[in-house]
């Protein structure tokens, strides 16, 4: 609050001298030009004098007994109506440092003696003009600051010549900086901007005060108290009459409320009232932009249409209030639903995002992104088929209620939101006909597809307890020797009635389901069986390798797996190794890095599968410590019709014989092939030259032959 000085039509003014006749004199000049005069002997009754009548000015002499006139100064400057009363102090010394130490005490003006006594009263007068200007602005700068904090408004400038900043103490609050972090740059305004937003928020204002622009960038800031507000920042140029920029002028401006405001009409317009879904304003918005999206980045994604069964007969029997409740429970069943799939689908590492609308009465959407494969659309759709209807209890009442799916997918069943809603409506339709509770595909082969796939899944998951797996083993030839060095453990699936499924078949099937941990868990524990069984009764089989999934190896759960396998048999660790693919290898590399070292501490050896079709290059590869590489078959069945790949797989020989590993080369099918690779310095070689995978008894009666 400003203390003003009261207006008077005679302004009052107060003399502080300690010299009677001196007092006399200035009362007579003052009252001469118009004053009224009040009288002090003495600093102490002076400043008492100041506090009851608040003069308009003060005339104070300098030397006095007990409280000289410096002191009188600021004493009067503490006092409420202090700040705007005049001082001018009188003094007989002329002297330079007697004027800065009353400048310094706060006074306003210096005169000396002897007084020019006529202009003594001019000066008075003068010294009121100025003091009443800075009484004024005094006030409206208070105004200003008050109205400032009403509108939660801070200003700041920048000197663009000396980049000098200074902010005002509202913009400092608004921004959530604490006293001691007052910014003494304008870098400091962005301590509090929230860290994601950070860099980028900084880039654009710096940007623009460095281009001498406006700007106008909103942004949420941190408080001390864990709130977040959003701010608009702004910033305007000013320029000379030279059109130099000189100055950046700034404002800060709280607006929480306008955005929380928005926030609540956007609420309002695209989220249904009942559910908090999205509703079908946003819902076709959203699939509009996920189609230009998926144009964009030639992605592929689904659209999933769900319909209650029967929702109308709860209605009916229950009332609509009961409808309501359950359709609230479905929709918050349904978030949790797609969540769990989506974590449960490795396949997508949770990057199936999903956005759930609810169209209006018992129908619901929900749009799938980040699809790689049409199956895991379907195991998202099952799920919602399978956990949905369990009974649900409203006011007393148990439901239960099944629900129906149709599935249409962009860009195959459409490329226009309308028709992909429709197409997947008439997919609801059609399992709604084939007896509800399930899900249809728009495209009648697509359904075919999934249950071929899911009636696999389901048969890998017994094959186990069945025994329907069988271990083949692929020789692998040492080219100095020509004698087998080991072998490659290859799975087969004896399917009862599809006979032998190929492992390129069930294997990335087995992986996506989770269920490539229980199978990998059993080839290395039958090979490693199987080796330690041959080497025990005299037979030298060499080494065993292992293929290992990319999902496992992630999982670190191989290492388990091993280290248990080994314990178990015996089998000394350095016959085993584990292959791995290049790929795998490099999309994982920090858990591979770790699973890696452990197996070669553990001395099993480790190879590296498909090498050439990744990106990786030898040298990286050999920090790894691997043993072996195997080129790629495709490089070696193609090597004499396409000199491109022999140069590659010369490049891979001569990597890995400069660094100490192994190369073997696989796919070797006729004999020129060999002739090549043996030329080139491949170490090994495996391949249906020598021999297909074959059964145990087949490996052990070829290595006992000595074959090659
Ligand atoms: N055309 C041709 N092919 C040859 C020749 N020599 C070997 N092959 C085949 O090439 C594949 C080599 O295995 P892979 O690259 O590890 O590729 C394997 C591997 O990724 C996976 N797999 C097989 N068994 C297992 C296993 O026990 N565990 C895991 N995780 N994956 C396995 O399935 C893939 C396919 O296995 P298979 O069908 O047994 O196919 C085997 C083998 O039969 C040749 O001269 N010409």
């Amino acid at each position: 609050m400003i203390h003003s000085i009261p207006e008077r039509d005679k302004p009052l003014v107060l003399i502080i001298d300690d010299d009677l006749s001196m007092r006399l004199a200035m009362k007579a000049a003052m009252v001469r030009s118009g004053f009224e005069v009040v009288m002090a002997e003495n600093g102490r009754d002076g400043i008492e004098m100041c506090t009851r009548r608040e003069p308009n000015l003060v005339l104070l002499d300098v030397v006095m007994p007990e409280m000289d006139g410096f002191e009188t100064c600021l004493a009067i400057r503490q006092l409420p109506s202090g700040e705007f009363t005049q001082i001018l102090m009188v003094t007989g010394l002329d002297d330079v440092e007697s004027t800065e130490k009353a400048f310094e005490a706060g006074a306003d003006g210096f005169i000396s003696k002897p007084i020019n006594w006529v202009m003594l009263g001019h000066r008075g007068r003068y010294m009121l003009r100025a003091g009443k200007a800075f009484q004024e602005l005094s006030k409206s700068r208070f105004r200003l600051e008050k109205t400032q904090q009403m509108a939660q408004l801070g200003n700041w400038e920048i000197n663009l010549q000396t980049g000098e900043f200074s902010c005002s103490d509202e913009a400092c609050r608004l921004l959530g900086l604490g006293d001691n972090q007052r910014p003494m740059s304008f870098e400091h305004f962005f301590l509090t901007v929230s860290a994601v937003e950070r860099d980028e928020i900084k880039d654009r204002i710096e940007k623009a005060i460095l281009e001498r622009r406006s700007f106008r960038v909103p942004y949420r800031v941190s408080h001390p108290d864990g709130s977040q507000r959003y701010i608009l920042n702004q910033g305007e140029v000013l320029f000379d009459d030279q059109q130099v920029a000189v100055i950046m002028l700034g404002a800060v401006q709280d607006i929480t409320m306008q955005k929380l405001a928005e926030e609540e009409i956007k609420r309002l317009a695209f989220y249904d009232g009942l559910t908090g879904l999205s509703n079908r304003l946003f819902f076709m918005n959203q699939l509009e932009q996920e189609i230009l999206y998926a144009k964009r980045k030639s992605t592929i994604f689904a659209l999933l249409y769900l319909d209650l069964d029967q929702f109308k007969r709860v209605n009916d029997t229950f009332g609509h209030y009961v409808g309501d409740q359950l359709l609230k429970k479905i929709a918050l069943d349904l978030q949790n639903c797609i969540r769990a799939a989506d974590i449960a689908s490795r396949f997508c590492d949770n990057d199936l995002e999903k956005l759930i609308a609810r169209l209006g009465g018992d129908e619901f959407t929900i749009i799938l992104t980040g699809v790689r494969k049409v199956e895991h659309v379907a195991t998202v759709a099952r799920r919602i088929v399978k956990e949905l209807p369990k009974p649900y209890t409203i006011e007393g009442h148990e439901i239960a209620i099944t629900t129906s799916v149709g599935i249409s997918m962009y860009p195959a069943d459409g490329k226009d939101p309308n028709i992909l809603l429709k197409h997947a409506d008439t997919a609801m339709y059609q399992a709604k006909k084939s007896g509800r509770n399930n899900y249809q595909f728009f495209r009648k082969e697509l359904n075919a597809e999934v249950v071929e796939r899911f009636s696999l899944e389901r048969d890998i998951s017994r094959a186990l307890d069945r025994n329907e797996f069988i271990l083949y083993y692929q020789p692998k030839i040492d080219l100095r020797s020509m004698g087998i060095v080991g072998a490659e453990a290859l799975i087969r699936w004896n399917h009862p009635e599809r006979g032998m499924v190929s492992p390129a078949k069930f294997i990335p099937i087995a992986e996506e389901s989770g269920q490539i941990v229980g199978i990998n868990r059993w080839v290395v524990k039958t090979a490693i069986e199987q080796w330690q069984k041959w080497i025990s009764t005299g037979h030298v089989p060499g080494t065993v390798a292992v293929n290992m999934s990319g999902y496992q190896f992630a999982q670190q759960k191989v290492m388990n797996t091993v280290a248990e396998a080994l314990e178990l048999s015996g089998l000394d660790p350095e016959f085993l190794e584990i292959e791995i693919t290049e790929n795998i290898l490099m999309q994982n590399i920090s858990e591979a890095a770790a699973v890696l070292q452990q197996l070669k501490n553990m001395r099993v050896r480790i190879g590296i599968d498909d090498f050439g079709t990744g990106y990786s290059s030898l040298s990286y590869i050999s920090s790894f410590k691997v043993d072996t590489i195997k080129i790629d078959r495709s490089f070696v069945m193609g090597c004499i019709e396409k000199p491109d790949n022999l140069v590659i797989i010369k490049t891979i020989i001569a990597m890995g014989q400069s660094l100490g590993i192994k190369v073997v080369a696989e796919g070797v099918e006729t004999a020129e092939q060999l002739e090549l690779i043996r030329q080139h310095g491949a170490d090994m070689a495996q391949g249906y030259y020598f021999s297909k995978p074959v059964p145990p008894e087949e490996y052990i009666r070829l290595l006992d032959k000595k074959l090659y």
